[in-house]
């Protein structure tokens, strides 16, 4: 049977395909249906429709599968925060673990690697110490706010609903964010609300209240506000702090970004510190990082620690040995790593966090890390140490080819490597997979309710 764009259809989805979308076969022809799970029977209108594949999306349930559960939160399939909530944890879990081992194999050729067991998330909910709100002059209308006169659709602080820049749900409670952060959502959205000033227009790009963006310290418990504005006004700005910092002591930094640029990116040109400190601290086993309103930190505090513990585990530090760590961000792998190794050496192209990594290493009395900032393709042969093992933790996109060359030009004895895309770390590692074994393979969850999947592979020089 031909399918059609805008064709409707009944289908039984068999399975997850990457990306989280529900599978269906017709005559052997892929069908993705978003929001879709296996054993679901759903009716469907086809929204695109390519030579290999089509995509759609559900019109109708007819019977849902077994496996869906009630998520608890009411935003769940409009948001694109959370795309897996009506799925159980367990099950989330399986697919990931799936998604990882079958990406080895069919895109790697790798066969026979142990893929263990995802380690879980700590906590499913209120589990990430960063959120991102965006301020928007269109909301974006949930079914049961439909037609309600008393609802404005002039204003919504929110998330986006999937794939959009300026759709925004005025989102009440985000539940993968603690609780505390929800109050202090519903405080700025009061607010914003009431101020005389107007908040952007995602399309039009006029207006002054741009984003709200809420960083928590699992340590200490305390938070840092970043209000993110189009230009500068104190006078706009810090009856808002003043307000927040006495109701809320659990406040130690309210900050004030800038930024004039189109571009949705909640990062300021410049930063007036409203009230409290410049920055808010957070530890990671014992030691701790001090975390500014851009630094990049990992936005799953547990999960970071469970992540590094078994880099640490996999390199196998006996205390001699010499370390790289390649993409190492603001340095916490390697200062994670530095009590079990002789040196470490980071690698990373962001200035900022290289001068945050530094800083780190000094607030934690550690002497026996240095940074090299650049482009790994452009310093790694130029380090002239060789070393034992290298951790290898690059953005989604993978090492560059020339970086592959390098690594297995200086063939250290181990790699550990990092991803965070369970495809690119399959490609990786086919390309250097003559020279090493990969041994083992441990997924890492650190965002619940989402399809993605962070991975650590352990390799050994043939
Ligand atoms: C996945 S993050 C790793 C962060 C760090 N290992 C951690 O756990 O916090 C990837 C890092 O690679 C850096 N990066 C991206 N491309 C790079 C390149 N060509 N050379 C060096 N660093 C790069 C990014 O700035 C980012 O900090």
């Amino acid at each position: 049977m031909a399918v059609r764009k805008k064709q409707e259809l009944e289908l039984e989805i068999s399975d997850i395909a990457f990306g989280g979308k529900g599978l269906a076969k017709v005559d052997g022809f892929a069908i993705f249906v978003d929001q879709a799970v296996p054993s679901d029977r759903v009716r469907v209108r086809i929204t695109r429709k390519k030579k290999n594949y089509a995509e759609a999306r559900i019109i109708e349930m007819i019977a849902p599968s077994p496996l869906r559960i009630d998520p608890p939160c009411r935003y769940s399939g409009y948001c694109g925060g959370c795309k897996w909530q009506f799925l159980d944890y367990d099950t989330q879990l399986h697919y990931k673990q799936r998604h990882v081992a079958e990406s080895l194999e069919h895109i790697g050729l790798i066969e026979g690697v142990p893929v263990h067991a995802p380690v879980p998330s700590e906590k499913i909910f209120g589990y990430r110490n960063k959120m991102e709100f965006s301020c928007s002059d269109r909301r974006w209308l949930m079914p049961d706010e439909l037609g309600r006169e008393e609802i404005s659709m002039g204003f919504a602080i929110g998330l986006h609903v999937p794939g959009t820049f300026h759709k925004v749900l005025d989102t009440e409670a985000c539940l993968i964010q603690p609780e505390l952060g929800n109050a202090i959502l519903g405080d700025v959205r009061e607010y914003i609300r009431a101020s005389d000033r107007p908040v952007y227009g995602l399309r039009t790009h006029e207006g002054f209240w741009r984003f709200l963006m809420l960083r928590h310290s699992v340590a200490y418990d305390q938070w840092m506000v970043n209000i993110i504005t189009s230009a500068e006004d104190r006078a706009a700005v810090q009856p808002l702090a003043d307000r927040l910092t006495e109701k809320y002591p659990d406040i130690i930094s309210v900050v004030n970004n800038i930024t004039a640029r189109k571009a949705g990116i909640a990062v300021g040109e410049s930063e007036i510190r409203l009230a409290g400190a410049p920055v808010i601290r957070d530890k990671i086993g014992p030691y701790e990082f001090e975390i500014s309103a851009n630094s990049f930190f990992q936005t799953n505090t547990r999960g970071a620690a469970r992540l590094y513990d078994i880099v640490k585990q996999y390199a196998e530090l006996t205390g001699n040995e010499t370390v790289f760590d390649l993409y190492c961000g603001t340095g916490t792998i390697s200062i994670c790593l530095s009590d079990a190794a002789r040196d470490v050496i980071g690698i990373e192209l962001a200035e900022s966090s290289v001068a945050d990594a530094r800083k780190n290493c000094e607030r934690n009395n550690i002497s026996n890390c240095r940074f090299i900032s650049g482009d790994i393709k452009d310093c790694l042969e130029g380090v002239g140490v060789t070393p034992d093992v290298m951790v290898i933790d690059p953005p989604r996109v993978g090492m560059h080819k020339d970086v592959v060359r390098q690594v297995l030009e200086i063939g250290p004895e181990r790699i550990v490597y990092v991803s965070c895309n369970p495809a690119t770390l399959a490609r990786d590692l086919a390309m250097i997979k003559d020279a090493y074994q990969v041994l083992e393979v441990t997924p890492v969850d650190m965002f619940p309710h989402t399809w993605h999947i962070e991975s650590v592979a352990k390799l050994r020089k043939k």
